[in-house]
């Protein structure tokens, strides 16, 4: 991936005239006002690691899996957050890890957890580098210096059990790769966030990460049916028979320990068939409230959508759900009329299941106020769906400050809290001078409850619009706090969301958490900066 900017700069697209008109009547957000990155600028802080230590890792992991060169270091400073992408456009001087090392199988992450016990030197552990919660800095904590990771030599599919349904992947493995290698045996994960093309499955693992098909295929951290974390006292394989009562579920101390507790290595996961059949069909509802509530009969009458999402006004009115070249054309009915909320549905499977699962569904959505509009949106917004982000640069380039955040509730406390998010990140945005779009959509459904995934669109303002965004996602954080939700449902803890860990788990919640990390890396060397308050 490009340092600056999400994919890579080939796939970098200027914005269309929607979404400058936007910008412009809407937001008073011109091109010229953008803040625009300069290559030239950057330099990275001095490795502090000597020569010896880095002859000491070349013992470790072969020589040339160790780097201390700006070229890699680099890369791996930091995530792809909004912070981070206008980090690279307002604060060129980059606190970069020390060295990046690549170990190649378990014992050699052991050996180099050992020497960086010794040596007094964390590690933080690198996948895709997607990671939105700052869960990459490279925080040294109270050592003497920070290496970054890399899993990319775990890149096997090591075994496949057809009859049980289960492969094991190692955890360096992208969403594609992953997938290209299931697929020639016939078989699919099934797991598609936004970030898929840049991801891994140890990402994901330790991120509890969702994707768009989660209603039908889950979410990852119900894919893994074992994981293997090597962590500085030994190495740990949890996850045995397909069900057990041995005791607390050990899977979940890892799933999502964000490199905390030690480096995954490999997951053994759930696959499925590749699907025959693929059917699309959007809905279009009145208004938000009557959409939830069609959404929440699917779900919990279990007629089995492989994908469904429900947009809000906002987001419909804008077309950003589909993610197309139309976004911020305004809605199109046909009639020049408000388009309502866009719901957008996906069933995959066997022809007959698909047809089965496809006709429930559609009764129930239709009983409870939906329009049909065809397969047209849904099949759009599929085709476009990894597309949308590189967007976030060139609206950035341009002049507005855009960033996203989820949360997830009950079913019945959900429409208090998108208020209240809604209206937090509105108020504190305002009150720093500029008007914002605030969209929101339901992202993942369950028979209790959903997520909300909020987009914000403003104008960037003062000097530091880094200040800016965190005092607005600060105002959101409180509110989600306030209203009950949960602080992420999807991106994990890092070091934005650490703050407010221990509202959501309580004392003896974060005395546990501490109680873990000590037991399996009484020295910190693990990710210091992340996860544990
Ligand atoms: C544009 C965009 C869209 C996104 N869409 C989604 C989405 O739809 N759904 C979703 O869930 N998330 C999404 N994310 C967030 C992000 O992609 C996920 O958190 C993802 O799971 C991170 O995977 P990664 O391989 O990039 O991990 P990284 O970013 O490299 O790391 C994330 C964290 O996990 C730790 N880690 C990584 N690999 C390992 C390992 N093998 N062992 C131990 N610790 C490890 C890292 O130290 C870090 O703390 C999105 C992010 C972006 C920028």
């Amino acid at each position: 991936m490009a340092l600056s900017r999400w994919g890579t700069e080939a796939e970098a697209r200027d914005l269309g005239e929607g979404i400058r008109g936007l910008l412009r009547d809407v937001l008073g957000v011109t091109a010229e006002s953008g803040l625009r990155f300069d290559p030239g600028a950057v330099t990275a802080s001095p490795s502090r690691l000597t020569e010896s230590d880095l002859m000491a890792l070349a013992d470790i992991v072969g020589e040339g899996n160790v780097s201390a060169d700006d070229a890699q270091r680099l890369p791996r400073a930091r995530g792809k957050s909004t912070p981070d992408l206008l980090s690279w456009r307002l604060r060129p001087q980059v606190d970069c890890p020390d060295a990046v090392v690549a170990p190649r199988d378990d014992d050699e992450v052991s050996a180099l957890l050992e020497w960086c016990g010794r040596e007094g030197v964390a590690i933080v552990p690198f996948g895709g580098g997607t990671s939105v919660v700052g869960g990459l800095n490279p925080d040294a904590g109270d050592h003497r210096a920070v290496i970054s990771v890399d899993l990319a030599h775990f890149d096997a599919l090591e075994s496949i059990d057809p009859e049980s349904g289960e492969a094991v992947l190692g955890a360096g493995l992208s969403g594609p790769r992953a997938e290209a290698l299931l697929a020639d045996h016939g078989f699919s994960l099934g797991h598609f966030p936004q970030s898929f093309p840049y991801a891994t499955l140890g990402g994901y693992a330790m991120t509890r990460s969702s994707g768009q098909a989660s209603a039908g295929y889950g979410r990852f951290d119900e894919m893994v049916r074992g994981v293997t974390v090597v962590t500085p006292v030994g190495v740990i394989e949890a996850g045995r028979a397909p069900a057990s009562a041995a005791g607390p579920d050990l899977r979940q101390w890892l799933l999502g320990s964000e490199g905390a507790f030690g480096v995954c290595t490999r997951v053994r996961l759930r696959i499925h068939p590749v699907p025959e059949t693929v059917r699309h069909e959007a809905f279009r509802f009145p208004d938000f409230a009557t959409g939830a509530a069609a959404l929440r009969a699917v779900e919990q009458q279990g007629t089995g959508p492989t994908v469904i999402r429900l947009s809000d006004e906002s987001e419909t009115a804008v077309n950003l759900a589909t993610a197309t070249e139309a976004i911020g054309q305004g809605p199109d009915d046909g009639e020049g009329q408000a388009a309502g909320c866009l719901c957008l549905t996906l069933f995959e499977g066997t022809a007959d299941h698909t047809g089965s699962r496809h006709a429930e569904t559609r009764a129930l959505l239709l009983a409870h106020g939906g329009v049909s509009l065809g397969a047209g949106p849904a099949e759009a917004w599929e085709h476009g769906r990894f597309g949308a982000p590189v967007l976030r640069d060139s609206l950035i380039d341009n002049g507005a400050l855009v960033e996203t955040l989820e949360t997830a509730t009950d079913w019945s406390n959900l429409p208090a809290l998108r208020e209240a998010v809604a209206g937090a990140l509105s108020a504190s945005l305002e009150s720093s001078g500029t008007p914002a779009l605030v969209m929101c959509h339901i992202s993942h459904v369950y028979p209790t409850g959903a997520s909300l995934y909020f987009t914000v669109v403003a104008g960037q303002r003062g000097e530091d619009p880094i200040a800016q965004w965190t005092d607005a996602k600060r105002a959101a954080s409180e509110a989600i706090v306030r209203a009950g939700g949960t602080i992420t449902h999807h991106h994990a803890v890092g070091v934005d969301h650490k703050p407010y860990l221990a509202a959501e788990i309580g004392e003896v919640g974060v005395r546990m958490l501490r109680a873990v990390k000590d037991a399996v890396d009484p020295r910190g060397v693990c990710n210091p900066g992340t996860l544990v308050p």
